[in-house]
């Protein structure tokens, strides 16, 4: 559309033409009677006193940036644009505000004897009120832009908040917060408004500048300019430097396998620890209410999309402890300890790689780093040929890899991982789910993972808690939950896809209809009750010698070539996924349920708990 940039074009024409229209007078200038003493005196005034006004922008800015940034809170945002105003007066207007409180008659003035107007302190003052706004903006949205997901880990990694704050945020933040502190100096070094309000003397270099105009007259201008420009030019030079994204420098991250190599010593003989806990959280709109005790080393949180399975962790991890918390492992109690004093390896979803450390940086990160076992586990994990790359050129595999070695490198109870295997394709999967079995065989912390995958579950668990609602829905033994799902809800999450109804016929046997029972594994069941029952599709065979007779009702295409068939048995419907075979087509057959295969639950207790 030619209408965008012809109105673009009119207006950079308009900003660029003074420019040009003040070079046509560089030949006029009368250079020879210019005032250089008073120019170079004023010029020097306004670079002492923009520096020191952007000091102590810088020490007051960064704080209120990065609490803008983080917290939320009402009183927050009314700080927030509170602070802001100054930029939206008439820098004259501030100059009167400044003048009711630091003036000869205000309270101040009478105690500092006017020493903060007309002196260099008041145009100090005058420029920090103005200038101050472009610092705090510019860190608010730097350390915005910073994922908190990677101060919760710096944490977990043994760091106290200040040191987190340091050693983090305030890295991640440094390019925009530079670029803030350039641009608060400049608007500093440019004030005249609240300046000549408030401090006429000693002359700044706007001030001199108005003094000369009303003068000498336009003609006496460009040597006066001189200064301005030249300031100008340089810092917007050195801005656009810091607000330009880095071009990265770092080599590509390469396709490489991420598997993890297998690991095989056994871990420690040492007896797992007790473990229990209880957490209680009530957030705007959703409530957290879980508690667990087990012996177990592999704990798995399993639940759908919201359930509450990160906050979970990240309660376990006391990244928000809260006062009615109960958490012990073996006979340490927890639940008043900050992050930082916890023994926690904590691998969150994103696996919160640090940007600007290396892989080997973030090994040495944690406080209490263990360089020896580190380096173990960098090896162990194959690793060391990535030492110096940053995570930016780290395959995913490769980032869980340099995760977890970072989180291992360190005394820890707990191993906590959020979601591992999220961001990677199924084959990837199912490579680092055997990895990391074995990494679990090999540590002696209780591991807890979060997961909506029940194949996780199954890989790397002992025991089981099913999370729905912030609630816990069932919690035990991987294999009890399964046998015995507590409701068709639980073995749907467990990855049912087909439920069907039944009869206990006898403590191991159930009725489905059609004259149809079928033999069961796990605790016996009190005949006569009513219960749910299913079968995952794949442990079902279609087979000539099948003990249950069943019938072929519909052949649907199913992913990879092979094909879904639906049968009848007894009065469940259920899919089965078959190679494909030219000799199914729908009618009688026989299949085999393997009895440790069923899961079943009872329906009247299930309606009972509703
Ligand atoms: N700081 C917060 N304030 C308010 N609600 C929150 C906060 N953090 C999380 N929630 C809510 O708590 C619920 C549980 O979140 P959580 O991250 O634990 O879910 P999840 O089970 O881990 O889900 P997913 O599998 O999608 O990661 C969600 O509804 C979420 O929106």
């Amino acid at each position: 559309m030619p209408v965008l940039p012809a109105l673009g074009g009119l207006l950079a024409l308009y900003l660029a033409a003074p420019f040009v229209a003040g070079l046509a007078h560089i030949g006029l200038a009368d250079w020879r009677g210019a005032d250089w003493p008073g120019l170079g005196q004023a010029t020097l005034v306004s670079v002492l006193s923009a520096t020191a006004a952007t000091l102590l922008i810088a020490l007051g800015g960064i704080p209120l940036g990065y609490l803008l940034a983080r917290r939320p809170a009402r009183a927050m945002r009314l700080l927030g644009f509170m602070v802001q105003l100054p930029l939206a007066l008439p820098p004259l207007s501030s100059g009167i505000l400044l003048l009711f409180l630091l003036g000869y008659a205000s309270p101040i003035g009478i105690l500092t004897h006017g020493a903060l107007t007309d002196s260099f302190a008041g145009i100090v003052l005058a420029e920090t009120f103005v200038a101050a706004p472009f610092l705090i903006i510019a860190a608010r949205s730097a350390f915005a832009e910073v994922d908190p997901v990677l101060e919760d880990v710096a944490r977990t990694l043994g760091h106290a908040p200040g040191s987190v704050f340091m050693r983090v945020s305030l890295p991640l933040a440094a390019r925009g917060i530079a670029a803030g502190l350039l641009l608060a100096w400049l608007r500093a070094f440019g004030e005249f408004g609240a300046t000549v309000m408030v401090a006429y003397h000693p002359y700044s270099l706007p001030v001199y500048t108005y003094v000369a105009f009303g003068g000498e007259g336009l003609p006496a201008m460009v040597p006066v300019l001189l200064p301005t420009l030249g300031a100008a030019l340089l810092i917007m030079f050195f801005a656009t430097r810091l607000t330009t994204p880095r071009r990265s420098r770092l080599r590509p991250a390469e396709a490489a396998s991420g598997m993890l190599p297998p690991v095989p010593s056994p871990a420690g003989d040492q007896p797992p620890k007790a473990f229990a806990f209880t957490l209680t959280r009530k957030l705007d709109g959703f409530s957290l209410d879980v508690s667990y005790q087990t012996t177990a080393r592999r704990i798995a949180i399993l639940g759908p999309s919201g359930s509450g399975k990160s906050l979970t962790l990240r309660a376990l991890a006391g990244l928000d402890a809260q006062a009615g918390d109960r958490l012990t492992i073996g006979d340490q109690d927890w639940a008043k300890a900050p992050a930082e004093a916890r023994r926690v390896a904590y691998v969150p979803q994103s696996y919160g790689l640090f940007p600007h450390l290396t892989a080997e940086k973030q090994l040495a990160f944690a406080r209490d780093a263990d360089m020896a076992v580190a380096r173990q586990w960098f090896e162990k994990l194959g690793l060391c040929e990535l030492e110096q790359r940053y995570p930016a050129a780290l395959s995913l595999g490769q980032q869980q890899r340099v995760a977890l070695a970072r989180a291992l490198g360190r005394p820890a109870d707990l191993l906590l991982l959020d979601e591992p295997f999220s961001a990677l394709d199924t084959p990837r999967r199912a490579e680092l789910r055997a990895a990391l079995r074995a990494l679990q065989a090999q540590i002696t912390a209780t591991s807890i993972l979060v997961t909506h995958d029940p194949a996780d579950a199954f890989a790397l668990a002992d025991d089981i808690i099913i999370v729905d609602q912030g609630q816990v829905l069932q919690a035990g033994p991987v294999n009890d939950v399964f046998l015995r799902p507590r409701s068709a809800l639980v073995a749907h999450l467990l990855g049912a896809e087909a439920t069907a109804k039944g009869i206990v016929a006898a403590p191991n046997a159930i009725d489905i209809g059609n004259d149809v029972t079928l033999p069961i594994s796990g605790p016996a069941l009190r005949p006569g009750d009513r219960i749910g029952w299913t079968i995952a599709a794949e442990r079902i065979r279609i087979v000539p010698s099948g003990e249950l007779p069943a019938e072929i009702i519909a052949i649907e295409p199913a992913q990879a070539g092979r094909r879904r068939v639906i049968i009848r048995v007894g009065h469940a419907e259920l899919p089965v996924v078959q190679a494909p075979d030219e000799g199914l087509c729908p009618g009688p057959i026989r299949v085999t349920l393997p009895p440790g295969a069923i899961q079943v639950w009872n329906e009247d207790e299930t309606m009972a708990l509703r």
